[in-house]
């Protein structure tokens, strides 16, 4: 087998040592050892002839609670330790505000600060790609095989097939023999199945199988959680720890890549990277190929500062145009986000913030969590809904919705590329079968801190298929600056009405039976808050992102749109390629990261097939 780093400063694969590091070369530099990056190196360590290097400006954070406690969601967020905390400039929909974005730093990347909700979208979602004229594969009989293959799901224990009682999921289409191991909550509050009830009285059907390929309506999630540990599963732990022994792969930590190293020519190669580590500049060589894994921020970024991109923007900052492409950066398109928080009648109810105010509570979850990996350290969300505009819109409202969207479209002048995104997209929204809005329930409220004596649960919405799209791109030649990030939420009213409307609903379902004899009030947003005016003015000041940016290094047609090819290489390169979610060419109505691992295992088969 190939041997990497003979300096042998590595303990198991895990490096601190640049200068060791850049004194090797690898067959394979992959930028970023985040969720798609670190599942990428596994899969291409399997084949012994090839070294495979892996840089990450994070640190490797497994065993470290508040990333490995499902319970603790959010306690690393805006944390510099584990967050890159990067913050978008005035969003001009948006009352002008700078909306938080938070992505994780650390092995495992944005995986190691995600939610660990686990789902996939609808065979709708993926088609569409193909019809945006992506080939290889591509679309939902493409990339099913992958989804599969990245899991091993414990299966939902009643397997019930609708809820009476406790929620199930019908198990079809479940992976069984794949790194991340995934399950079903054992821990369930009392809240969880009025709720799902309560929806269901609004109209919402239930939905046993949403892994099938259609994911719209009301199910049970999974989430990437570990039933023999009950923490969380990703990428540092589940493809690179359990593959570190392998003398092929490397991975040096703290060290952030500034540039990538190409010689000019047609096409232009990539020879390596330059990489920054406490102010020294090191570069080590890729002899068969650079993968950027950096995410749809930082791939993005990284083009651009090595000369790939549009030469407008690049000539400002004085970086020499190696590629002209000025659909780099673009194309962002994103979810958004806003919590409701409602108090609880009953103080005493088993919710996230009761471990924090009730020792009793506290230490029976504990012995539960040690002991037998279950209790609520283990709970993530997982009543999850996704609606067609159609369950929450009047047909004359949905018509008055669909015909500003189309003169709003048509002031837009939007590209062939954007405007074939945006017929599909308004095809799938006229005949109901993507799901535009998002609801979910959390027992526990992630914003404040907990109160003895008072209780709180949050039902959060999002909006799942957004028109807007925005861009990221430098703002300055310093490769240590964070980028410019303009998500342009709300560019279309229609993404503005879902969001308020989805807050609208979320309050609704908490005033519905069996949910409603539960919730003592609305706290926030707060009973002051009644006209569609009020929440419209609440969501303005509290939409955030869900954290599920994409596009911005797509797949897609050469000069109309696409920054990669079908087999991810970037235009005008022969082998410096994109593997993360900057790809994805059109969002996707669920939560991103099963089909990030996706894209990684396909493309990990991809290069393989070429080797
Ligand atoms: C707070 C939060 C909650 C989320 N919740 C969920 C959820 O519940 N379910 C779900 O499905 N999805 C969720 N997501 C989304 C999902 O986690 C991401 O879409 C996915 O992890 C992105 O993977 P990626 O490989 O594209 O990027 P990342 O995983 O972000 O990896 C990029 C890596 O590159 C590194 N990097 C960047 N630039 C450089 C550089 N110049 N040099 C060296 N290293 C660099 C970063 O540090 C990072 O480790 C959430 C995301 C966040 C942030």
């Amino acid at each position: 087998a190939a041997v990497v780093n003979p300096r042998d400063s590595r303990i198991n694969g895990l490096t601190t040592d640049a200068a060791g590091f850049a004194e090797q070369s690898y067959n394979y530099v992959i930028v970023g050892g985040g969720t798609a990056g670190l599942a990428l190196a596994a899969r291409l360590t399997e084949m012994t002839n090839v070294t495979v290097g892996v840089i990450e400006a994070g640190v490797l954070r497994v065993g470290d609670p508040k990333v490995d406690t499902p319970a603790f969601i959010g306690q690393a967020l805006f944390d510099t330790d584990y967050d890159w905390n990067f913050q978008t400039v005035p969003q001009t929909h948006v009352s002008q505000r700078n909306i938080a974005i938070n992505r994780g730093k650390m092995l495992g990347g944005s995986a190691g600060l995600n939610f660990m909700i686990w789902q996939r979208g609808s065979q709708r979602d993926y088609d569409s790609w193909s019809e945006l004229g992506i080939g290889n594969g591509w679309n939902w009989d493409g990339l099913l095989p992958y989804l599969l293959k990245t899991e091993t799901v414990t299966p939902s224990p009643s397997d019930v097939l609708g809820y009476s009682g406790r929620v199930g999921t019908n198990n079809n289409f479940e992976g069984r023999s794949g790194p991340l191991p995934i399950q079903y909550n054992n821990f369930y509050s009392p809240m969880e199945t009025p709720y799902s009830e309560a929806l269901q009285a609004l109209g919402v059907p239930f939905n046993p199988d949403p892994d099938g390929g259609n994911s719209t309506n009301l199910f049970n999630s999974a989430a990437c959680v570990d039933p023999n540990t009950g923490n969380r599963s990703y990428s540092a732990v589940n493809y690179f720890l359990a593959n570190q022994a392998r003398s092929n792969l490397v991975v040096l930590q703290g060290a952030q890549v500034t540039k990538i190293n190409l010689t000019p020519g047609s096409p232009v190669v990539a020879t390596g990277v330059e990489f920054v580590v406490d102010g020294t500049t090191y570069n080590v060589s890729a002899t068969t190929e650079v993968v950027l894994s950096a995410g749809t921020i930082q791939t993005p970024q990284l083009l651009e500062l090595s000369g790939i991109g549009n030469p407008t923007i690049l000539e400002q900052y004085d970086i020499p145009v190696v590629i002209a492409n000025s659909d780099v950066g673009e194309n962002y398109q994103d979810h958004t986000h806003v919590v409701s928080q409602f108090q609880l009648n009953d103080p005493t109810l088993p919710t996230t913030n009761l471990l924090s105010t009730n020792a009793t509570f506290q230490a029976e979850q504990d012995a539960l969590y040690l002991d037998d990996h279950t209790g609520i350290y283990t709970y993530t969300a997982s009543d999850l809904s996704f609606h067609p505009m159609q369950q929450f819109f009047s047909p004359i409202e949905l018509a008055s919705s669909i015909s500003q969207l189309q003169s709003e479209i048509s002031a837009a002048n939007l590209s062939e590329w954007q405007s074939k995104q945006a017929q599909i997209q308004l095809a799938d929204l006229e005949a109901g079968t993507v799901g535009q809005m998002e609801l979910l329930f959390f027992a526990g409220d992630i914003g404040t801190a907990a109160q003895s004596g008072t209780e709180f649960v949050d039902i959060l919405n999002f909006g799942s298929r957004h028109f807007s799209r925005g861009s990221v791109h430098i703002g300055s030649s310093d490769p240590l600056a964070a980028p410019l990030i303009d998500p342009n939420y709300f560019q279309y009213t229609i993404d503005k009405e879902v969001v308020v409307r989805g807050t609208q609903i979320a309050r609704n379902v908490t005033q519905t039976a069996p949910l409603a004899s539960f919730v003592k009030a609305p706290t926030n947003p707060s009973t002051n808050v009644t006209s569609e005016a009020d929440f419209e003015q609440f969501v303005l000041e509290n939409v955030g992102t869900e954290w599920h940016p994409v596009g911005t290094a797509s797949l897609g047609p050469q000069g109309a749109g696409g920054v990669v090819d079908d087999n991810l290489i970037v235009y005008g390169t022969s082998n410096l390629r994109v593997v993360d979610a900057s790809v994805i060419p059109l969002q996707i109505a669920a939560h991103i990261q099963a089909t990030v691992y996706a894209i990684a295992e396909k493309a990990a088969d991809i290069i393989k097939s070429g080797n």
